[in-house]
């Protein structure tokens, strides 16, 4: 029998979408039923059997770190095929953001754009909305950037430029056009371009061009989208431009995870796609192959309480499995105890840590869990949420060598500007944001026609002019350098490592320096492809993929790391081990949620996603009382624990050892903690000998505080005594 290695490992049903000869396909099935396996494998065999170039396909992927596994898959499935020199890396396979980006690059003329554009992300485009406020003398309590910012993005994602929304009688939303125009014409000016803006400007550009639009129609036989269920209108619009008469599209997804409502997405869609679509093939898959039979059931029961579903039966041949582990600890921090000491066991028994995943519904859950991680030493990497790229050490860098690509760059302008300070104080910067205004230029402009025309004081003029023959020098001295390099020597000439070497906060400072030696680093191996060196130069082309690409995950990627991340960033993964954590009423569904039938709906097709995570183990947490926006709360357990059939679920009793001496455990405030030994609040004793990485062996002189702020001082004989944070410090007993 002749082994086929894209059909065998695939279910009758799975090979009939695999091998659909329609136009037009929709996969409709539940979480783990092979969708994506579908995708990638009718990929592969539209290449391998169907004798269709890979670069004639394209495939929208949900995150980047989907597109990178997607390719990685694509590569094995396609071995000993012939891809072309540029292998699977020159496919075009990424996120929508991603796509567009490429397309624009490519076609940046066409699309109205400069040639060096840059991308801004959510936080330069937060400053700029905040600074036009500000100059449009705006009350920031009447008008939140963060509400501007959202309302604008909303605009654009209805496809409406600001000329096009008419204003009506509410004042506050008149006025956020007035706002859309100026952040509009300032983007036009300095060649920035958003995340949203991607997507509208690339979907224009195919509307209005017909040539090009019959060009990528010719060239993509087909477009291929995975989670269809979370696309939103111009998303579809987009997609559907990129589909004609003659090449085809492929979409999977499952109505019961659409969790980006919020967010615009569409599950409408699906309905719409076999209207827009005619003859489209519809295929179901219900086997799934993900989960044991416990986690499914739970899984199935809790979404069953959903209204309006278009319905499935999701089964297992697996096993039972064990039990899903319930903990209700007696606060956030025992919970993160809990959880770390369960994770330090399922290690020791084989697991490798990056089967076990954290998921949480909001970002700010993560802190006590980081401190726990730290704490044992766990490495860890998060997904979403604070990220590499959006330190404020490693924003500050990125706007010095944004400004180098890109004198117009406003945002960066106004960043770095007098960072560190520089005696350009807001008065002058007022008068630069004023005469750009007037004229019409980009701030780096104005600021030479106020130098010109000798209209600042001599202190300030002299200042500005130092700044600007700065970038002029950085850029002329580093032009010919690899990147790594440039960036190292934007970093010192920038005057940013001697500020961050210059913070009273030593520990603080050092880190900084860390994060910024680390973005070297990260210019060092960074390796365009191809296609990307042909449309930009490296710095541009590393400044896009800094706002773009990298942002998803940070922590060393080659370590085992446990893996945290929010239910939403869990789309489309899966983990042998899983720990849904914080799952109380306010948390979890969350406290906007409550009221409103809809998005309780979604908040609990979230819950659905986040159990169908989880492959062998699943492990549920709450907390009785929890520290939430700087207040004590006593939360109730969610109700989706009482949807969880019971006789799947299996408490595990709190030990009373674990609550009292919790390390670090949290005190009621103003309670004072029962009087122990030193070395029973810190782990250490005085006199104790200990090793740090790089003080090397010293002496416990003296320990203070509890918890995240438990310090030990330390005679490092050489390097002298020092006070260390003992959850950063990771001493070792030597
Ligand atoms: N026919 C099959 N035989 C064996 N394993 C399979 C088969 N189909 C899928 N799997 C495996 O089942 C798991 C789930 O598949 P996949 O991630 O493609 O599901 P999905 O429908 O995309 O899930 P989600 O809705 O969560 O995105 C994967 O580990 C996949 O390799
Ligand atoms: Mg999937």
């Amino acid at each position: 029998m002749s082994q086929d290695p894209i059909l065998d490992p695939l279910n009758a049903a799975q090979r009939e979408a695999v091998t659909s000869p329609s136009l037009a396909t929709l996969v409709l099935a539940g979480a783990g039923s092979g969708k994506t396996r579908v995708l990638t494998h009718r990929m592969a065999w539209l290449v391998a059997e169907q004798g269709i170039s890979p670069y004639s396909l394209l495939a929208v992927t949900f995150t980047n770190k989907a597109a990178g596994e997607m390719r990685g898959r694509l590569g094995s499935l396609l071995d000993g095929q012939e891809l072309g020199p540029r292998g699977v890396d020159g496919m075009w396979v990424g996120t929508f953001h991603g796509l567009s980006h490429r397309l624009l690059r490519q076609h940046a003329r066409e699309a109205g754009l400069p040639e060096g554009f840059q991308i801004i992300d959510s936080d330069d485009q937060l400053r700029l909305v905040k600074r036009l406020i500000r100059e449009a003398e705006l009350d920031e309590n009447r008008f939140p950037p963060r509400l501007v910012a959202s309302m604008i993005n909303g605009f654009k994602e209805d496809g409406l430029r600001a000329r096009h929304v008419v204003p009506g009688d509410d004042p506050i939303r008149d006025q956020v056009i007035v706002i859309y125009k100026a952040y509009e014409r300032v983007c036009e000016r300095s060649g920035l371009v958003d995340f949203t803006e991607l997507l509208l400007r690339a979907t224009e550009l195919l509307r209005g061009n017909d040539a090009l639009r019959a060009h990528y129609q010719r060239r993509f036989r087909q477009v291929l989208i995975d989670e269809f269920q979370d696309t939103n209108a111009l998303q579809y619009a987009w997609a559907r431009l990129l589909v004609g008469e003659d090449n085809g599209i492929f979409a999977v997804g499952d109505d019961d995870q659409s969790i980006y409502g919020w967010r615009g997405a569409k599950v409408e869609h699906i309905q719409h796609f076999s209207r827009d679509f005619p003859n489209t093939h519809l295929i179901r898959l219900e086997q799934n192959y993900r989960s044991t039979r416990t986690i499914l059931e739970a899984a199935n029961s809790v979404i069953a309480r959903n209204q309006g579903r278009l319905g499935k039966n999701l089964w297992t041949e697996g096993d039972h499995g064990a039990p899903i582990r319930f903990y209700r600890a007696f606060n956030d921090q025992d919970e993160a105890n809990f959880v770390v000491e369960q994770i330090a066991t399922a290690v020791r028994e084989g697991h490798d840590r990056a089967d076990c995943a954290v998921l949480y519904r909001s970002n700010a859950q993560s802190r006590l869990l980081e401190e726990a991680l730290i704490r044992e030493g766990m490495p860890y990497r998060i997904y979403g949420g604070l990220r590499f790229f959006e330190r404020a050490e490693i924003r500050d860098a990125l706007a010095y060598l944004k400004l180098v690509a890109n004198r117009h760059d406003d945002t960066s302008f106004d960043r770095i500007v007098n960072r560190p300070t520089r005696g350009i104080g807001d008065k002058t910067l007022n008068e630069v944001r004023q005469a750009a205004r007037e004229q019409g230029a980009s701030l780096w402009d104005a600021a030479l026609i106020l130098l010109a025309e000798n209209r600042l004081s001599a202190r300030a003029g002299g200042a500005l002019r130092q700044f600007m023959t700065l970038i002029e020098a950085i850029d002329q001295q580093t032009i010919n350098d690899e990147l790594g390099e440039r960036i190292e020597k934007t970093i010192d000439k920038s005057g940013l490592r001697a500020l961050f070497e210059k913070d009273r906060d030593r520990e603080r400072g050092e880190a900084k320096i860390e994060n910024l030696d680390e973005l070297v680093n990260a210019g060092r191996g960074y390796v365009m492809d191809r296609d990307t060196a042909e449309e930009m130069g490296e710095l541009e082309a590393f400044l896009a993929h800094a706002s773009l690409e990298a942002g998803e995950a940070q922590g060393a990627a080659w370590e085992d790391c446990v893996q945290m991340m929010t239910l939403h960033a869990a789309k489309g993964l899966e983990f042998p081990q899983v720990f849904l954590v914080g799952v109380e009423e306010g948390l979890f569904p969350h406290q906007m949620s409550i009221d409103e039938p809809g998005r309780l709906e979604e908040e609990r097709r979230l819950c659905y996603v986040g159990i169908t995570r989880a492959e062998q183990q699943l492990t549920i947490t709450c907390a009785e009382s929890r520290r939430l926006h700087g207040k004590q709360i006593f939360p109730m357990p969610s109700r989706f624990l009482g949807e969880l059939p019971p006789d799947l679920v299996e408490e595990v009793r709190p030990r009373a050892a674990r609550a009292a001496t919790a390390f670090g455990a949290r005190r009621p405030e103003g309670e004072p903690g029962p009087r122990t030994h030193k070395q029973n609040e810190t782990g250490f004793e005085i006199g104790q000998n200990v090793r740090h990485a790089k003080f090397g062996e010293g002496t416990i002189l003296d320990c203070e505080g509890t918890g995240a702020s438990a310090r030990v001082q330390v005679n490092f004989g050489q390097h002298g005594a020092k006070w260390l944070i003992l959850s950063y410090a990771n001493l070792q007993p030597a």
